[in-house]
């Protein structure tokens, strides 16, 4: 039995994750962390990770960003290994995170579902073959009104597998709204939409001269990225300190 602590137990996602582990017997929450009460669980919740000190052989984390390097130090600390799916985090933050990985198992992935893992897979193939022939590159994500990280750790994930495709030679352009000129050549527009209840749709166009490729990707459900992060502490528990992904955890 997998023994998790749930860090953000009572948000969107840790609430989606501990209903897919209730179904699931290799799997067990021990322990929860919020900073919100609210909820009541099945299971012992504290309001800081600080303040946990029950054995657990992983910890999933859904928070957020300002909550992130204290799930570092203490899964570090205690050697325990780490499911980072918080998105928002600051370069320092992923500093932090290399520093943890030398001593703890840490997988970080902006999206736990299959469907993007593939597209990331598939994007640095067509970027290889458009990128060079001198298409544009444009992403644009769509993310519900309570989202407050922009543009989506998803969106930042595919433009760097089409970056990596094309050696680093591209930078991202998040605001063109003050600029009074041509696109760039080598650059890499992102825009993020906010409305409703929208679960996250993620488009990244291609466009060539009198043709486009666009390949699209549309989550309907939470349970995506809950499924994909219950799998990923499955996979993680007692692996040795490091750095892993999602490619680590499913076969693409
Ligand atoms: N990797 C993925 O596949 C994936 C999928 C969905 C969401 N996310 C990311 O996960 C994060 C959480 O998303 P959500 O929709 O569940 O958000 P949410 O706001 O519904 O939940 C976050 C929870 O974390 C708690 N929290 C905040 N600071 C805390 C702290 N210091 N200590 C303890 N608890 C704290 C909040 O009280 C809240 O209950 C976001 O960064 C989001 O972008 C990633
Ligand atoms: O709902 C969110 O918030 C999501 N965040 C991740 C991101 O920023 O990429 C993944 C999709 C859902």
């Amino acid at each position: 039995m997998v023994r998790v602590i749930m860090h953000g137990c009572n948000g969107k996602m840790g609430q989606v994750i501990t209903r897919i582990i209730e179904e699931d017997p290799e799997v067990e929450i021990v322990a929860g962390v919020d900073a919100y009460m609210g909820i009541t669980n099945t299971y012992p919740v504290v309001e800081s990770i600080e303040k946990c000190d029950i054995p657990a052989d992983v910890v999933i984390d859904f928070s957020n960003a300002a909550a992130v390097d204290g799930v570092l130090d203490y899964c570090a600390e205690r050697r325990i290994p780490v499911v980072l799916c918080t998105t928002g985090l600051s370069e320092t933050q992923l500093q932090h995170m290399e520093e943890a990985a030398k001593e703890t198992a840490v997988l970080k992935s902006a999206n736990m579902s299959l469907g993007i893992n593939l597209l990331m897979k598939l994007l640095k193939d067509a970027a290889k073959v458009l990128g060079t022939a001198g298409f544009d590159v444009e992403i644009v994500e769509k993310h519900h009104n309570q989202k407050v990280d922009a543009p989506s750790g998803t969106a930042l994930a595919l433009a760097d597998s089409v970056n990596e495709a094309l050696e680093e030679a591209c930078t991202y352009n998040f605001d063109r709204s003050k600029d009074r000129k041509k696109r760039e050549k080598n650059e890499i527009g992102i825009a993020a939409v906010r409305g409703g209840t929208i679960v996250g749709e993620h488009e990244v166009i291609f466009a060539g001269t009198d043709e486009v490729i666009e390949f699209k990707h549309t989550a309907y459900s939470k349970a995506i990225f809950g499924k994909g992060a219950v799998e990923a502490a499955k996979f993680l528990a007692g692996k040795p300190a490091g750095r892993y992904d999602m490619s680590d955890v499913i076969q693409l």
